[in-house]
């Protein structure tokens, strides 16, 4: 009988984040171009009388552990859709950094699903999983599928892209994170405020940058690195003018790119290669601009689940 089950799942930086305007149902349609990189959070599921979560990593303390939890919405969803208890202990081992625009809940929220849809034999079906990771939250999709993919509508409807090569990133982590829904606000209230209005009456829909998905098809860091655009920056930089100084700091030390991931507050810095990485890197940790660095690349693949302990392959 299996015993534990281990899923691996990445954070992901937006390389275009178009927002269009905001819809009846509070939501904006969106171009979303989603790369999944190589810092992952680790989901355990173990059989247990009742639902429970535990949570693990730097960031631990910021992870609400009851029924708000992704993880344990997965959990549950996947148990009401199939009619049988959501006994089951989810244990989070966090690398992603907490409410950092790099889709950390997201990524638990399919994970846990992966986890538990094998440790219970569910047999879901590829659309039945991604159907329960749409209702979870808009990104939740792309976490199982991970690679490079396409959001449209609230960022849920995916088509995967082709990528030519590696891109390497250097992503630098806040002090505290910055709530998505008051990001999204801060970007309507910015768009009212200059006359534009923002509505999806008065906002063009998003579409995708032919530049930036050439850039990725051809795997060329120097296309991509023009062709990246977020239009939450500007609202993420309004709730938290201190990310002008993080940067200034990586454009300052050669970065290609120098961009807020998704809502922020975390940073995304597109380089050309690892020696270029570390050197970002050292200058962003010694502007004292940030709380910590990663260095990382991608695309890399979604969901996984991990061979059991003592396995052998
Ligand atoms: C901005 C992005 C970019 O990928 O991610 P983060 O940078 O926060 O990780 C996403 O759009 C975040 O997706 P996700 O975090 O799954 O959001 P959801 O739970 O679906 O929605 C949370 C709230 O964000 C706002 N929201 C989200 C998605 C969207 N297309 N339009 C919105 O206006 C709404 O206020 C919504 O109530
Ligand atoms: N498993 C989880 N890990 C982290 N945060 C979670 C989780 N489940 C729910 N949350 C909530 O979601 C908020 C956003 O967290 P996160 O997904 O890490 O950031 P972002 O939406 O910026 O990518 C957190 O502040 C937290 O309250």
């Amino acid at each position: 009988m299996t015993s534990s089950v281990t899923v691996r799942v990445p954070a992901k930086v937006n390389v275009q984040l178009a927002v269009g305007g905001v819809r009846p149902d509070g939501f904006h349609d969106l171009a979303n171009v989603f790369l999944a990189v190589g810092l992952y959070d680790e989901v355990t599921v173990t059989p247990a009388d009742a639902l429970r979560v535990t949570c693990s990593g730097p960031d631990a303390a910021q992870v609400p552990l009851d029924t708000s939890n992704l993880a344990a919405r997965a959990a549950l969803a996947l148990a009401a859709r199939h009619g049988r208890d959501a006994g089951v202990h989810i244990h989070i081992d966090k690398d992603i950094p907490v409410a950092g625009g790099m889709a950390g809940g997201s990524a638990d929220g399919a994970g846990a699903l992966l986890a538990c849809d094998t440790l219970w034999g569910t047999g879901a079906t590829r659309e039945e999983l991604l159907d329960i990771c749409a209702e979870l939250g808009s990104d939740v999709p792309f976490s199982l599928v991970g690679g490079a993919a396409l959001g449209r509508g609230r960022g849920e409807i995916l088509t995967p892209l082709t990528v030519g090569g590696t891109f390497h990133w250097v992503f630098a982590v806040a002090d505290g994170g910055l709530s998505t829904p008051a990001v999204y606000a801060e970007c309507d209230r910015l768009r009212a405020a200059s006359g534009t209005g923002a509505t999806s009456a008065d906002v063009p829909d998003p579409e995708p940058s032919p530049a930036l998905l050439d850039a990725l098809r051809t795997g060329d860091a120097d296309a991509l690195a023009a062709a990246v655009t977020n239009d939450l920056q500007m609202a993420a930089v309004s709730l938290r003018p201190s990310l002008t100084a993080t940067l200034d700091a990586g454009t300052g030390a050669g970065a290609l790119a120098a961009m807020v991931s998704g809502s922020g507050p975390t940073t995304a810095f597109l380089v050309e290669d690892e020696a270029a990485a570390r050197k970002v890197a050292a200058a962003l940790q010694a502007s004292g601009t940030c709380r910590a660095v990663r260095v990382t690349a991608g695309p890399v693949p979604g969901a996984v689940t991990l061979p059991a302990e003592g396995a052998t392959t």
